[in-house]
């Protein structure tokens, strides 16, 4: 049974700060045309792929990869907060038969998500419990990471692992491209945010409006004509070119350094990408049936959406 890819970046800033030109528009058309790609495919069921950015993992026990066979969404910055709907049964056949493929991952009955996996759900969907889901987490943000390479053989066995299902499969991938907001790392710092990169489970709503707020006054600096954060739409494209010619492999020699110094500290989050592109691959050869890129830097981010399918005979 057909799988079928759509990834999207995410950012929080989409729904409260307002981009110079015609961004808004271009980025809502590309969702338009992800939406419709997904209701033409009826998947019946949606393996969500995203990070989390210290709402839902922290380093008091920091994953590589975790798949949740329950999950619950925080609702940050204005997505939904709940339960998702996962499909349990589904969600532990991919834990059996990824590990069972030799790729270690963790899972957890009680998986806290936040808007990585709610803003593409609401996106696609209407909600975070509109679809059947396997939410699968990969770590993007909290350093140190496996090599890229793992990323993509966890992408392989999770395809094997859907294909197996015989079920109509849409696979999403979120997060990216080239982007670096104003996340706090756990290198230097203050014992208080030290402390919330920890175990910072339930912060107040004061605590949780700061960071929103942190995040939202960088956008907004750009709005008012600071210097904007550094986005590298050369090695956006690139990335985009890869995936749409199926060179996945190419990855394989990236380092982490190398992707962290061209696109920055959150650029890692293409690990989503990568894993959709990779569990696709595992069906056949594929082809991108759209590709949307802009450079958002009054959003944070190297905005990218693409949607794939197996390549149809000709
Ligand atoms: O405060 C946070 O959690 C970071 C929010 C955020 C902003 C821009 C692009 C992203 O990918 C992102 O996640
Ligand atoms: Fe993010």
């Amino acid at each position: 049974m057909p799988l079928a890819v759509v990834t999207a970046s995410h950012s929080p800033l989409m729904h409260t700060v307002a981009p110079r030109g015609d961004a808004q528009t271009a980025v809502d058309s590309a969702f338009a045309q992800a939406r419709a790609f997904a209701a033409e495919f009826r998947p019946d069921l949606v393996v969500v792929i995203a990070p989390d950015h210290y709402n839902g993992m922290f380093y008091d026990l920091m994953p590589p990869f975790c798949v949740g066979t329950a999950a619950e969404a925080v609702g940050d910055y204005g997505t939904a907060q709940g339960p998702l709907a996962v499909d349990r049964e589904a969600a532990r056949h991919v834990v059996r038969e990824v590990l069972a493929a030799g790729v270690d991952l963790a899972m957890s009955e009680r998986m806290v998500v936040d808007h990585g996996f709610a803003q593409p759900l609401e996106l696609l969907f209407g909600g975070i419990d509109a679809v059947p889901t396997v939410p699968v987490f990969i770590n993007s943000v909290a350093v140190p990471f496996g090599p890229v390479c793992r990323t993509r053989l966890l992408g392989e066995a999770l395809g094997r692992a859907l294909l197996a299902l015989e079920r109509r499969v849409l696979l999403v991938g979120s997060g990216g491209l080239s982007h670096d907001p104003p996340l706090p790392t756990l290198d230097g710092a203050p014992p208080e945010v030290a402390a919330r990169l920890i175990a910072g489970r339930h912060p107040t709503p004061g605590e949780r409006a700061g960071r929103e707020a942190r995040v939202r006054d960088a956008g907004l600096a750009v709005v008012a004509g600071e210097p904007g954060p550094r986005l590298n739409p050369a090695w956006d494209r690139a990335f985009l070119d890869l995936l749409a010619e199926g060179r996945l492999k190419a990855t394989d020699t990236w380092t982490n350094a190398w992707i962290t110094a061209e696109a920055g500290n959150s650029a890692h989050e293409v690990r989503t990408w990568l894993a959709c592109y990779a569990a696709l691959a595992a069906a056949g050869p594929y082809d991108m049936r759209s590709s949307f890129y802009r450079p958002i830097p009054e959003w944070i981010a190297g905005f990218g959406i693409t949607t794939a399918e197996p390549r149809r005979n000709s």
